[in-house]
């Protein structure tokens, strides 16, 4: 007998709207019965072409669902994940850099049954990542390269006078670990929190952000130095449309991640 999963999302934007789309056009084993939008009309003309309509809910009534994805802002990141949490489900978040700092949803998850999936999204490679930390790790470095433009608005820019939109040279912003850089640039470096969740933490997970004039894509770089093997992978993403900051791969890594929650075969670890 086939496995049928139900889906919920929080948020229809860049990554929310495309993700639900997909899964209307149809993806065996899934079925996308609500959506939470802050714009409510928008949300209504932007779903009426579905081949079958999701109920638009409030964000804590996601929960009604197996599956929770989060698509919104980091702001209401944690409206979304109590709620999947505490009733059991399948918790799968895009804003990881708000997971960071609220570690206990981990241990409540494990109390009440539900598990928090983190998606590959915009970045590469964390299959070989966690192989490797099943090892002895030296260090893990992200170097993420973006157009100023995809950087504005970050609070870290703000708290240090940084005015992105005056660089005319690839410039470093910040250097620090992954736990710094999700609180500086929470639309920014959910890449940087997944990193560290599938390495060796947010405290010795080194990060640089550029502010690059050089780049059209939104590019990072991972190194890890590990008793097992040495990787260095880069991944340039194409910015989307709706949301610079975001690149076109988030959508389609997430819709990903939820078909092997289903699939018969599947492949990568
Ligand atoms: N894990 C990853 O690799 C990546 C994660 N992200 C993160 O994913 C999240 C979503 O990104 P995008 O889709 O690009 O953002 P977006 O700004 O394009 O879309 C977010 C949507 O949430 C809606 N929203 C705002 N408040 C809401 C509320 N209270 N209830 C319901 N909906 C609400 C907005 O109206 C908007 O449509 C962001 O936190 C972003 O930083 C983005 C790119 C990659
Ligand atoms: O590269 C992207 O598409 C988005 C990104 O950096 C992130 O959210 O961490």
């Amino acid at each position: 007998m086939a496995r049928e999963l139900t889906v919920a999302i929080a948020g229809l934007g860049a990554i929310g709207l495309h993700l639900a789309r997909a899964l209307d056009a149809g993806v065996e084993g899934l079925r996308l019965v609500a959506v939470s939008a802050r714009d409510q009309d928008k949300a209504r003309a932007n779903l009426a072409g579905f081949r079958s309509q999701p109920a638009l809910v409030g964000l804590a009534e996601l929960a009604q669902a197996d599956v929770v994805v989060e698509a919104a802002p980091a702001a209401v990141f944690e409206e979304v994940a109590v709620a999947a949490i505490e009733a059991g489900r399948i918790f799968v978040p895009s804003s990881v850099g708000a997971l960071l700092p609220r570690m206990h949803l981990v241990e409540r998850a494990r109390a009440t049954g539900a598990r928090i999936i983190v998606p590959t999204g915009a970045l590469l490679g964390l299959d070989a990542v966690r192989a490797a930390a099943e090892g002895e790790v030296a260090s893990v470095t992200i170097e993420t390269r973006k157009p100023p433009r995809g950087l504005v608005g970050a609070p870290y820019l703000d708290q240090h006078k940084i005015d992105v939109t005056s660089i005319t040279t690839p410039t470093l912003i910040f250097k620090g670990n992954a736990f710094d850089a999700a609180q500086g640039f929470p639309a920014n470096v959910n890449v940087a929190a997944a990193l560290a969740l599938a390495g060796i933490g947010p405290e010795r997970t080194t990060v640089q952000i550029w502010a690059d004039t050089t780049v059209t894509r939104n590019t990072h770089t991972i190194r890890v130095e590990a008793a097992s093997a040495r990787l260095t992978m880069t991944i340039e993403n194409v910015p989307s449309e709706e949301n610079p900051r975001t690149g076109k791969i988030t959508p389609l890594s997430i819709l990903a991640c939820l078909r092997g929650l289903t699939s018969t075969l599947k492949v990568g670890s």
